[in-house]
């Protein structure tokens, strides 16, 4: 079974180091023309050098399973980047956090089995061509369009044996909006503050982190899922501490002066609670800052 990995970010290269200490078979589809040798340091220090041999899109019929690690800014452009190339039986796994794109990502591909995943695992990227594993996460995974039950089991397996733990959902948005209300904290308040995620269990955060699980556990409720607040700070904290040494993907963002998935994550509660007519104050402030911040950028 072989496996292309969409761009080489943060993910996508901790996609490359597991897929290369597990031997498993592997490209890269890189926007970077050229071969380099990614120097990974993995979460016990130890270093590996790993020659990066990139593909364009021809030799994809050899692909079973393609995965997509990018921004969800960049999921439509690269999914219709990727369609030409594709045959309607490779499964496609969408990687990233943030809610909202993934009705137009099924319209692209009507007939192509689609997995959202979710991962806590946490890496950092100081250049091109480095990579740090930062945290030990887990991944939920489930179905979301033209469902299929071997590539279930294989995809299941593959990122059992590269991202583990893995939970497989028969309701994956459940997982999607649990992840979200952890990102809705994490990502704009370790941005806003400029500080690692571990940071954030200090006293001082402990009010809004408390105020934004709230509002967000209003909106899952009132969208048709389930969430308590009090569970949701847990899991943020859990995540805090399991990913203490990172920078968030958006604190990379907007210390890059790249633009951040904030319409995705915040913006996608402040939309979600304006459908169910809730309010969502300290989501819409967090929305604005980070904007602010991007436009200062
Ligand atoms: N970093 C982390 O610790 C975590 C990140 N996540 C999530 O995972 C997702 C990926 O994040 P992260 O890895 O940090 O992001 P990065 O920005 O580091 O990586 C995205 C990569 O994809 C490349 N890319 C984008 N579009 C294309 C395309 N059409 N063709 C080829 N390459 C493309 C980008 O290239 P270019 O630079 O040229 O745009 C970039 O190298 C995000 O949703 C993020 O929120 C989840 C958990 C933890
Ligand atoms: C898990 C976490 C919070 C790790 O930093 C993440 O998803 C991100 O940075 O976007």
């Amino acid at each position: 079974m072989k496996l292309a990995i969409v761009g080489n970010g943060a993910i996508g290269n901790l996609v490359v180091l597991k897929s290369y200490l597990q031997h498993q078979d592997f490209a890269v589809i890189s926007r970077t023309k050229q071969t380099f040798t990614l120097a990974a340091t993995d979460i016990h220090q130890q270093k590996h050098n790993i020659p990066i041999s990139l593909i364009d899109y021809r030799p994809l019929h050899d692909v079973n399973i393609i995965i997509l690690p990018v921004k969800a800014y960049q999921i439509v452009t690269a999914v219709t980047e990727l369609k030409p190339h594709m045959n309607n039986d490779q499964t496609l796994v969408l990687l990233h956090n943030g809610m909202g794109v993934i009705e137009a990502v099924k319209a692209l591909l009507p007939q192509n089995p689609i997995i959202a995943a979710t991962t806590s695992h946490a890496a950092y990227k100081p250049n091109m061509h480095s990579l740090v594993e930062t945290g030990l996460g887990a991944c939920h995974l489930g179905y979301v369009a033209n469902e299929n039950e071997i590539t279930a089991h294989q995809c299941n397996a593959l990122l059992t044996a590269l991202l583990a733990p893995c939970t497989w959902h028969t309701n994956i948005e459940q997982a999607l909006w649990d992840k979200l209300a952890v990102n809705a904290v994490i990502n704009p308040l370790t941005a806003i503050h400029k500080i690692k995620n571990g940071q954030l269990a200090l006293g001082q955060y402990q009010s809004i982190i408390t105020d934004i699980c709230r509002e967000t556990a209003n909106v899952i409720n009132a969208s048709g899922f389930n969430a308590d607040d009090r569970v949701l700070v847990h899991n943020v904290m859990q995540i805090v501490n399991a990913t203490s040494e990172n920078y968030s993907s958006m604190y990379q963002d907007i210390n890059h002066q790249r633009p951040s998935e904030i319409a995705f994550i915040n913006g996608y509660i402040c939309q979600e609670a304006k459908k169910q007519a809730l309010k969502v104050p300290v989501n819409q402030d967090l929305f604005k800052r980070i904007r602010a911040l991007e436009e200062y950028n």
